[in-house]
């Protein structure tokens, strides 16, 4: 078991790596409501067992009163707990109600998929769906521990796993070269669910993201925008398919776009470029939108650009990749990051 703690402005996060989730909770005083995801066994018995339907639709802005009603009619206060057992998407619902019934009691976090523990149930991000725009309610709510039970990924299929490697692959890319190069040596362990490979590049994730949100926890620095790479891209393609193509797919092409932009405005290295589409197709995820799993509505995608949280006046925040392991925000005006993603996608 691998411990990091951390301070993030006012809250103290431990997340504890590879450790039992049912041993955790165990140690816990206090009341338990467990909203996890129907897809999973889950046998652990809390004082409120809630199954929630997972995929994007889980982010429906409905869904909150929902579990909020349960909170309220089972007589949660601030001293009690809520447990969400699942991936991003039931991570990022039961983030938001957490932090807004009674203005947030203790959360604690227990992702399910690959993409959970690297990214969603880290760092306090929350959010839920409204008006085909991605993640346009939410909070920064910091969860009080993070479990990351491996055993979780024993029952995942290897989608699942190429979709968080795309949250993996962006870290690589834009904040650590070492992250990088050990995926480029691994592939094969990483892909065979090697528990040591799996558990390194988990860590390395973890503390990645955990540096650039201690930095700037609610993105006003223009620091934690670099987690965003591919995002405005990858949030596009996702609102053009109603939500069918699957995040770490769409951020893959969103990637490989938001490079190519770079690399036209002059701002990246040379070979940045190719390095992306190499370690992405090394991991089988998708480089052009033809290989995506579904189609989407190009009008729909560029329009719903114009609602990209990193937009200041008319210009959006886009971290760029420099070389592989380092990144700079640049304001790029709307309408031409729109241009140029009608040429990506
Ligand atoms: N808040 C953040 O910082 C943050 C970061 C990255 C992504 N996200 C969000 O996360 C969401 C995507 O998350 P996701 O990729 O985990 O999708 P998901 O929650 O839809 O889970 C993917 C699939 O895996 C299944 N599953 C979950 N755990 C499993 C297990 N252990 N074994 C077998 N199947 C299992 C689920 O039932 C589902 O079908 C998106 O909405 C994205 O916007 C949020
Ligand atoms: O934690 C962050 O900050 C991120 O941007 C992580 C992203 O991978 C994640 O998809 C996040 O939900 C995107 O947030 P949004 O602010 O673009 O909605
Ligand atoms: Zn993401």
């Amino acid at each position: 078991m691998r411990k990091i703690s951390e301070d993030i402005c006012c809250s103290k996060v431990d997340v504890l790596v590879n450790t039992s989730y049912k041993d955790f909770l165990d140690s816990l005083q206090g009341k338990k409501a467990i909203f996890y995801s129907k897809n999973l066994s889950i046998d652990y018995k809390g004082d409120l067992n809630i199954p929630i339907e997972d995929g994007e639709k889980a982010k429906d802005v409905s869904n909150v009163l929902d579990l909020v009603k349960a909170l309220y009619d089972n007589g949660f206060n601030r001293g009690d707990y809520v447990i969400a057992i699942g991936g991003g998407t039931v991570l990022d619902l039961v983030g938001f109600v957490s932090s807004i019934y009674m203005r947030g009691l203790n959360l604690i976090n227990i992702p399910t998929t690959l993409l959970g523990m690297v990214d969603a149930a880290i760092g306090g991000k929350n959010g839920v769906n409204f008006g085909n725009t991605k993640n346009i309610l939410g909070t920064f709510y910091q969860p009080s521990a993070i479990v990351i039970d491996l055993n979780f990924i024993k029952t995942l299929p290897e989608e699942e796993i190429r979709k968080g490697l795309a949250e993996v692959i962006k870290y690589g890319l834009v904040l650590d070269k070492e992250l990088y190069d050990y995926l480029a040596m691994n592939d094969k362990k990483i892909l065979e669910k090697d528990e040591g490979a799996l558990e390194e590049i988990i860590y390395k994730s973890i503390k990645d993201k955990l540096t650039v949100v201690k930095e700037d926890e609610r993105e006003t620095k223009g620091i934690r925008v670099v987690l965003n790479f591919g995002h405005t891209i990858g949030h596009a393609i996702e609102a053009g398919s109603n939500f069918t193509i699957p995040h770490g797919y769409a951020i893959s092409v969103g990637m490989v776009c938001e490079a190519k932009i770079a690399e036209e405005m002059g701002y990246s290295e040379e070979g940045v470029v190719e390095d992306t589409l190499w370690i992405l197709s090394l991991y089988g995820l998708p480089i052009t939108p033809e290989k995506l799993p579904s189609k989407y509505s190009k009008e729909l995608a560029l329009a719903s650009i114009e609602k990209d949280k990193k937009i200041r006046n008319d210009e959006i925040l886009m971290p760029f990749p420099t070389r592989i392991g380092d990144y700079k925000v640049v304001k790029v005006p709307i309408q031409t990051v729109k241009g140029f993603a009608s040429q990506c996608l």
